[in-house]
């Protein structure tokens, strides 16, 4: 059985959510009780070894698991990498009781990497931002949420922005609520509130006049997937602060873990964009404070019924408008394919310039 604390409940309520087969945890997956790329990848993994474990088809359900979001690259990847290591111990002779122990320690060797990764992430981040904008009592602005609830450990951007309170040089984290789920409302205030940090809540089209009033030294964000070009699709939102932070000057920082790399996909273009149901722009509510289901109707009106919406859940940021792509293995400033590609093969510079 897989336990997850059930994200669509938050903040009100601490709930954990059950999960004790594959479909359960693809529709856990859909409607964002588990969410976040890194943590994606991780729930994928240990799911692969739920169905390993339960006897059932391992491949159908690394399938299932593998679609239930397309574009955080991290699902599809710890789902791979459970599988593979099913099939391997299969290959090798084990029967399938010890098979699926081999898929579940695979499972928590990401989970541990993860956390592992988180640390060097805002390590690197924080060295980074010092170099960057030195003198400290930096006020961050930060989008959707990228913290300890997206992965093993302290997470991505959330974990350079904690780094920086521990250090006494966090002024004020900015968080942008995120529409339409609200993650960054319900989530990463959430969690910078339970951290101490000063923080402050605000819509996401009130991001302009907080530039233009000159109160957002950097902007710190996670990613879903970065294509080879250093092209970084990230929370719908994401882009237009890019486009601020570059009229503004203010740094743009894109902090993911290499496994968020995927040098497969060779540009932005390229990246599968997530589109979701209209419901969730319609109606206010659904589905996170409307409880567990993700049906339309669950929530007040937000628009006349009918309405059309456009949901995508991602948008993508072309490489020029980042200022630097933070990993665990370094950082890569300006971002560019060899430097990208340098830092997934472990040979990154601790900070500073990646080459290009
Ligand atoms: C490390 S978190 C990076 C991203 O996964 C995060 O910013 C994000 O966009 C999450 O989207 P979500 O749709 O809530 O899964």
């Amino acid at each position: 059985m897989i336990v997850l604390l059930d994200q669509r409940r938050l903040p009100a309520e601490e709930v954990e959510l059950l999960c004790t087969d594959v479909p359960a945890l693809v529709e856990a997956i859909r409607t964002l009780a588990v969410r976040g790329a890194p943590l994606l990848g991780i729930a994928g993994a240990y799911g692969v070894a739920l169905a390993a474990a339960r006897g059932f088809d391992v491949e159908e359900a690394a399938g299932l698991l593998a679609g239930a979001r397309p574009t955080a690259v991290n699902l599809a990847y710890g789902v791979r990498r459970a599988a593979r290591a099913y099939e391997e111990a299969l290959k090798n002779g084990a029967d399938g009781v010890r098979a699926a122990a081999v898929a579940l320690a695979e499972a928590r060797a990401l989970h541990r990497e993860d956390a592992e990764a988180s640390a060097r992430m805002a390590a690197h981040g924080l060295t980074h931002l010092e170099e960057l904008l030195p003198g400290g009592g930096y006020r961050v602005l930060t989008h959707c949420n990228t913290g300890a609830l997206v992965s093993g450990g302290g997470g991505t951007a959330f974990a350079v922005a904690a780094a920086a309170h521990g250090a006494g040089q966090l002024r004020r984290l900015w968080v942008d609520e995120t529409r339409p789920l609200l993650q960054g409302a319900r989530l990463t205030a959430y969690e910078a509130a339970r951290a101490g940090m000063a923080y402050t809540l605000l819509t996401d089209n009130a991001a302009g006049s907080l530039f233009a009033a000159g109160e957002v030294d950097a902007v710190l964000i996670g990613a879903d997937r970065i294509a080879a070009d250093g092209s970084v699709a990230n929370k719908v939102g994401s882009y237009p602060l890019a486009v601020l932070a570059r009229y503004h000057h203010v740094p743009f920082i894109v902090v993911a873990p290499t496994t968020t790399v995927d040098l497969g996909t060779l540009e932005g273009a390229a990246i599968e964009v997530e589109q979701r149901p209209g419901h969730e722009v319609t109606e206010f509510s659904a589905p996170a404070v409307a409880g567990v289901t993700a049906e339309p109707g669950a929530g007040a009106p937000a628009a006349p019924l009918g309405t059309q919406a456009y949901n995508p859940a991602f948008d993508v940021t072309p490489p020029e408008l980042v200022t630097a792509v933070v990993t665990e293995n370094g950082v890569v400033s300006p971002v560019t394919r060899t430097g990208l590609a340098e830092l997934c093969a472990g040979q990154g510079k601790g900070t500073g310039s990646g080459q290009g």
